[in-house]
């Protein structure tokens, strides 16, 4: 994992990196991505997304992951729950809301399965650990929530 170096007032401080995740929304229902790697990860499910490029805008990197992962054009949407420490703080995960554009639907291009999930189905799938608190702040939002 890579963090990057700031100067700021003369100190010398490590920045957490920042992993991006997309909650994409479609009637009432979000996408589940069940990771195929790596192994210690793999089974486990997330929000499509991936770290911000040094200089990337964090909404350009959920589009570009959003289409390496998925073959979608997503519009991303305010930001959904806090921001989660992983890693011991050396990185944190920051989801936003997203909708899919143009009628694209999502392929499994990297991950093992794609599932939309209602806010009853949110607990059928083993969310990483990180992820746990965003579904809470999830699950209002969803159809049945
Ligand atoms: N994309 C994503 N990653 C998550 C989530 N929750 C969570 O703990 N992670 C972790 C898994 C990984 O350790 C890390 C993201 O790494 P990644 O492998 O998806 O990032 P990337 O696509 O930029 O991959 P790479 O360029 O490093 O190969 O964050 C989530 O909801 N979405």
């Amino acid at each position: 994992m890579r963090t990057e170096r700031v100067s700021g007032n003369g100190q010398d401080r490590r920045e957490p990196r920042v992993v991006v995740g997309a909650a994409i929304i479609m009637d009432g229902r979000v996408l589940a991505c069940e990771r195929s790697a790596p192994p210690e990860v793999a089974g486990r499910w997330e929000f499509p997304g991936g770290k911000v490029e040094p200089g990337e805008i964090e909404t350009d990197a959920l589009v570009r992951e959003c289409a390496e992962e998925l073959g979608v054009r997503v519009e991303i949407g305010d930001r959904l729950g806090r921001d989660v420490r992983m890693a011991h703080g050396r990185s944190v995960l920051r989801v936003y809301l997203a909708r899919l554009l143009h009628g694209d639907e999502p392929k499994a291009l990297e991950h093992s399965e794609l599932r939309w999930l209602s806010a009853a189905e949110l607990d059928t799938v083993d969310w990483l650990p990180a992820d746990v608190p965003i579904v809470a702040a999830l699950r209002p939002l969803l159809a049945g929530g």
